[in-house]
């Protein structure tokens, strides 16, 4: 049977504001990971699964509103620490759509199944993250997982859908540390060389200056050298986070953040996220400050390099409002020794950032949250009597 394809659509009364990337396209839907071209060697402890399989030109990330095929009988679903091998899942032929949101990430790497809960294409680093997590303080923070189901050599990671507790969600994607390559990418990238014309394209897209001389001539740029000019020029180097796109409720969605960098500029995005809802705002300092603090217990944190994670922040009108860890496709056991996750990286220690990018994280918010309640103070009115 063919794999299903994605198709994004845009929702019912969307708006594009400014430029808007990808919003409407027709996704293409083959398999970039597969059962086989993820297994990392047994030895391995390596995030970076062969680079020349992980992308191709050809393929492009996701950013909107999409429509996902369903998959799958949620009879079938088991829990993870009853999963002693891979679950194979029973596709069904008729295939109903689902509109979902995905703000970053690879198009078509997801897939809804029933019972309120999407399969993932495998990384099989991102589920020895996930079978860790079942046991650390982070638990509640992370998506419910599953397991692994497989279908025609295909492999999926199965999580709940956090999306399905809101009533038209507003959703926002914040990509978390002051770097987004691993340092083996790097390694690799010095090593053997591999420069890449699409990246070249997405960086002169932004900024026609922005490649060397060498780069324009060669029409193509390495991997390293682009996402480090993706963090210089967003907030990811000066405040170890940045935006990587917003769904809002009324289905608006952005992502066009690159060049999003500072503080005042990020709060004013958030503001608007959240409407001006003061209680939101609070409410989403109060998980931060959950995650804060279960982050700081973590045995699995203090252990991982956590690289392109993200903090998935959600609410809705009834005023709900949650963040959820997810993304941990690149998120890397340490041979040895433990991680401070708040002290500037240099290369070889491996530091990520995510603590001090969480902290200014916060402050955002609370100046986001402070400026909101002082411009929008209501002044009593004078009693008639005076
Ligand atoms: N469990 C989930 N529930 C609801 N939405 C989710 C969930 N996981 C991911 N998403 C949505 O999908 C998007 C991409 O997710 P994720 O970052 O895991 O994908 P990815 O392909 O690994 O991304 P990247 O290529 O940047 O590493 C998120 O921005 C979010 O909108
Ligand atoms: O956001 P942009 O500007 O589109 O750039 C992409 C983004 O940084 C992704 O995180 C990265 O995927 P990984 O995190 O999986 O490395 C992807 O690499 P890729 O093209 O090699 O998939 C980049 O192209």
């Amino acid at each position: 049977m063919a794999i299903p394809q994605v198709t994004i659509t845009p929702e019912h009364g969307s708006t594009l504001e400014g430029p808007q990337e990808d919003c409407g396209l027709i996704m293409d839907g083959t398999l970039r990971r597969t059962c086989s071209s993820t297994s990392i060697s047994s030895t391995g402890s390596s995030a970076l699964e062969s680079e020349d399989d992980l992308h191709s030109d050809s393929e492009s990330k996701s950013r909107g509103i999409v429509t996902l095929e369903q998959l799958g009988n949620p009879c079938e679903v088991k829990q993870w620490s009853k999963l002693k091998t891979f679950v194979h899942w029973p596709f069904r032929s008729s295939l109903k759509k689902v509109n979902w949101v995905q703000l970053a990430g690879h198009k078509g790497s997801f897939k809804s199944a029933e019972g309120g809960t999407i399969l993932k294409k495998l990384s099989d680093n991102e589920r020895r993250c996930f079978e860790k997590l079942q046991e650390d303080s982070l638990l509640s923070f992370i998506p419910q997982y599953h397991g692994v189901v497989e279908k025609d050599g295909q492999c999926f990671l199965h999580m709940s859908d956090l999306l399905l507790p809101f009533d038209q969600p507003n959703v926002m994607d914040c990509k978390m540390g002051v770097r987004t390559y691993l340092e083996e990418e790097l390694v690799r990238a010095r090593e053997h060389p591999r420069p890449r014309e699409d990246l070249y394209k997405k960086m002169v897209e932004v900024d026609r200056e922005a490649p060397t001389a060498e780069e324009h001539s060669q029409v193509a740029v390495t991997k390293p050298r682009y996402m480090q000019w993706r963090e210089t020029l967003s907030s990811t180097h000066t405040l170890g986070y940045r935006i990587e796109g917003i769904k809002k409720s009324d289905g608006t969605c952005r992502t066009d953040f690159k060049k999003t960098r500072l503080q005042q500029d990020i709060i004013k995005v958030f503001q608007d996220f959240v409407g001006g809802n003061i209680d939101i705002m609070q409410s989403y300092l109060s998980r931060l400050a959950e995650i804060q603090l279960a982050l700081s217990k973590s045995y699995f944190f203090k252990q991982h390099e956590v690289i392109g994670s993200s903090l998935l922040f959600l609410h809705d009108i009834s005023g709900k409002a949650q963040v959820w860890m997810i993304d941990f496709g690149k998120t890397t056991a340490l041979a040895e020794g433990q991680l401070l996750h708040n002290v500037p990286w240099q290369e070889g220690n491996r530091e990520d950032g995510y603590l001090w990018g969480l902290q200014n994280l916060i402050h955002t918010i609370e100046a986001a949250k402070e400026s909101y309640s002082q411009n929008n103070q209501t002044v009593p009115t004078p009693s008639p009597d005076f």
